[in-house]
């Protein structure tokens, strides 16, 4: 039996997954991704020379993220059953103020997050009962918690507040930021492909079915785009990105929504698939010659412009715009539309290589770099999980 690292990354709209060998540490075996969760699901599996395995199970009962979990347990049995699962890593999207970095999920540690899934209705529910099915699956495995929040910990107290009264930073509502795993990765990337850059102020667009834009100084988190919860800022497959409060006590007085009912409208009823009336999925927008599929596309673009802008203020400059996360790094349209009329921001696009999907994408002459980085949230949870098992060792 070799030892083995799960990861499991529950995200809005998929289940992405990968097996770990240990010995050279941690090296994938596998990838997984189960997607369109909640619509036709579909399951992708493929081993680590990126070869599709045939996973011999019907992904039809992933209808939602439970269903999801129980078919990756399965696949882990069936395609691994040499391997001994030592440790469990997860991707847990809210850690609250005090998360600043991995965490073993204890019952204390489990029971706190329980308090935050109100500020991710849409994850953290999911990445929990993740780690309860894991746990009953693997009660020898160590489990780990890797959260999206812990890269932001440390933002300058203005983007870390908003301006309420003091007391209601002290109870916790504050800009917390996500993705953090991703922009964590990204940053390493940076350090080793291009430190200069990485030395630099960088502005990173995971683009997914959940969106957020983060500034980094010298790879460290600055300002994001999301706050307090994953609803914040851009919008999204099914959220409304950043909104007038106005509007939510206008619904609340006027219109008399309850607050199950306005979860519903921001959560899953917005952005894309509320703007264009049909779907969440950017690959159904780019294919529609419906008018309202190209607005909700002309909004998501203008959306991620005006962060640029704001985001290069809070930087003091840009000197690399990276694109990662599913819209990222294959909407050769989307980040088209991003770097349009963006010359004053030092950006020039090189259409062949947005076409071909280069990693740089910036014209030679392009003051700011551009960048396409597919990013791997499973690694930094692998090397966490690992890194935490070789503590309980020494
Ligand atoms: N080839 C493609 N062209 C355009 N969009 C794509 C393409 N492949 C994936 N996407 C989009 O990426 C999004 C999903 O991104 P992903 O990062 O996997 O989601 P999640 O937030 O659930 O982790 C969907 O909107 C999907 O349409
Ligand atoms: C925080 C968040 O929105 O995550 P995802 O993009 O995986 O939905
Ligand atoms: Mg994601």
């Amino acid at each position: 039996m070799s030892a083995h690292v799960l990861t499991l990354n529950a995200g809005s709209s998929s289940l992405k997954f990968g097996v770990f060998a240990l010995a050279e540490g941690p090296e994938p075996r596998a990838a997984g991704l189960i997607e369109r969760i909640g619509g036709s699901p579909a399951l992708h599996l493929r081993d680590a020379a990126g070869t599709a395995i045939a996973p011999g199970e019907d992904p039809a009962g992933a209808t939602d993220q439970a269903g999801a979990v129980g078919l990756v347990l399965r696949l882990v049995a069936r395609h691994f059953p040499d391997g001994e699962i030592a440790a469990v890593g997860h991707r847990v999207v809210h850690g609250g103020p005090d998360h600043a970095g991995p965490a073993r999920l204890s019952d204390d540690v489990l029971a706190g997050l329980e308090r935050f899934v109100p500020f991710a209705p849409l994850h953290q529910p999911h990445n929990l009962a993740g780690a309860r099915a894991a746990r009953a699956a693997f009660p020898e495995a160590l489990q780990v918690a890797c959260f999206d929040t812990s890269f932001h910990r440390n933002h300058p107290w203005v983007n870390d507040t908003f301006a309420l009264p003091r007391r209601f930073y002290d109870r916790g509502v504050r800009r917390y930021g996500f993705h953090g795993l991703s922009y964590d990765y990204i940053a390493g990337e940076l350090a080793r492909s291009a430190p200069l850059l990485h030395s630099g102020r960088v502005v990173v667009a995971h683009l997914g079915n959940g969106a957020s834009m983060c500034g980094l100084l010298g790879g460290r988190s600055v300002a994001s785009t999301m706050g307090f919860s994953a609803l914040d800022g851009l919008p999204m497959g099914t959220r409304c990105g950043q909104l007038d409060p106005g509007v939510v006590l206008y619904l609340m007085d006027q219109e008399g929504m309850t607050t199950a009912e306005l979860a519903d409208l921001l959560y899953l009823e917005s952005g894309l698939k509320g703007l264009s009336g049909m779907a969440n999925d950017m690959r159904a927008l780019e294919a529609s010659e419906a008018p309202a599929a190209r607005e909700a596309i002309d909004y998501f673009t203008f959306r991620i412009r005006r962060e640029l802008g704001g985001l290069a203020a809070a930087l003091g400059g840009l000197d690399a715009l990276v694109f990662c996360g599913g819209i990222g790094e294959n909407s050769r349209l989307v980040r088209a539309e991003v770097c349009r009329g963006m010359q004053w921001l030092g950006i020039e696009l090189d259409r062949a290589r947005n076409e071909a999907n280069a990693r740089i994408i910036s014209a030679d002459l392009s003051r700011t770099h551009v960048m396409v980085i597919p990013t791997d949230e499973e690694i930094v949870i692998a090397r966490a999980a690992a890194a935490m098992l070789g503590e309980g060792a020494a």
